[in-house]
């Protein structure tokens, strides 16, 4: 029917291993040497379900912790320290402008920050906060398949995205949006009125979507914002908007424990503090899943788990961090 179409797009680029040379894990093994050595603070306005988890992991990680509500004191502390973390999963009233005003005072500091979008596409306020966030938009954003779909929805820059990959899709996305760093300057009001942002809610917190499922929104976020996406799951996929990387390993207890996430998005942070997005994002992805993997092993349920867990974070080293397995593909 089609002669003409015979060079179909792949289903997916071909992915291959990260050679143990590979620049980029000396990057990440620099970055995790530097964490440890510096023990960096990264401050967090987080959810008050996993707030103590995050800490603890930040500290365990090699870095410091210090979690803020106000705006006031949200900047101070802004210019004490590298990197930021913010996590919308427990909304206050007061939020809807504390938010927005935080995010704002970033974009003045230039400071670093990483978005976990939690629960994106549930209520007015959050979609308020989550689509203000667009024109002060984070460095990193880190969140399930689910929350990365519907922010990238959200956010105009190319919905509905296609469940499975599209080569051409995730092309035209580029197209749009490849207008250097600074993209989002240069990109007009969300497009998103007429584009359903409830299609791939998450359940709650937890998603209903696949990591591959999320690969084109990603992508398109993470050129938006000139930094890096990381989207967890079985399967960790992050992305520069360049590359594509994937990180295997953690353990299915981590999905049986609350914040496994969210303290992910803090010691992305952590990373942050030390390092460029991308590295950022590999190196927490990969120390996650190096350990995760460990504690698995010895954990007899989500209780013991979580003490393994955090062992496991303070004694992964640099070495094992950077050695993690991570497969690589193009994003074109
Ligand atoms: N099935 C799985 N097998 C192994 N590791 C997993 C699995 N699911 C998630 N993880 C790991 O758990 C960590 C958190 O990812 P997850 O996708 O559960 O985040 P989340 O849904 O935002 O969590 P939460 O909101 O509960 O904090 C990541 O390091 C990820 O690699
Ligand atoms: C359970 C829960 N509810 C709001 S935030 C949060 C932590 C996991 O994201
Ligand atoms: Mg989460």
């Amino acid at each position: 029917m089609n002669d003409q179409n015979t060079t179909t797009t792949p289903a997916t680029p071909a992915a291959t291993q990260l050679p143990p040379d590979s620049p980029v894990r000396a990057r990440i093994l620099e970055a995790a040497r530097t964490v440890r050595n510096t023990t960096p603070l990264a401050q967090s306005v987080t959810n008050f379900v996993t707030v103590n988890f995050v800490a603890n992991a930040q500290l365990a990680a090699g870095g410091t912790a210090a979690m803020s509500y106000l705006p006031d004191d949200v900047l101070a502390t802004a210019e004490i320290c590298n990197a930021s973390y913010i996590n919308v999963g427990t909304l206050q009233p007061y939020f809807r402008e504390a938010f927005p005003e935080i995010a704002r005072g970033f974009k003045r500091l230039g400071h670093p920050w990483v978005l976990d979008p939690v629960a994106a596409g549930i209520g007015d306020t959050r979609t308020a906060i989550l689509t203000a966030f667009r024109d002060t938009p984070p460095t990193v954003v880190r969140g399930n398949a689910s929350e990365i779909i519907t922010l990238a929805t959200m956010w105009g820059l190319g919905a509905p995205f296609d469940k499975a990959y599209d080569g051409a899709a995730a092309a035209s996305n580029a197209d749009s949006n490849a207008d250097g760093t600074d993209g989002h300057a240069a990109h007009g009001a969300a497009e998103a009125t007429d584009v359903d942002i409830t299609a791939n809610r998450p359940q709650g917190v937890e998603s209903v979507d696949d990591v591959d499922s999320a690969r084109d929104a990603a992508v398109a976020l993470a050129r938006f914002i000139g930094g890096a996406v990381a989207v967890s799951g079985a399967v960790d996929l992050v992305t520069d908007g360049t590359t594509v990387y994937r990180l295997p390993g953690g353990s299915e207890y981590m999905t049986k424990i609350t914040g496994a996430g969210c303290s992910l998005g803090g010691v992305v942070g952590t990373y942050l503090a030390v390092a460029d997005p991308l590295t950022a994002a590999l190196g927490a992805s990969a120390l996650y899943n190096q350990a995760g993997s460990a504690a698995g092993r010895k954990a007899h349920g989500p209780g013991s788990f979580q003490v393994e867990f955090l062992d496991a974070l303070w004694a992964t080293t640099p070495e094992q961090i950077a050695a993690a397995p991570i497969t690589v593909e193009s994003a074109r």
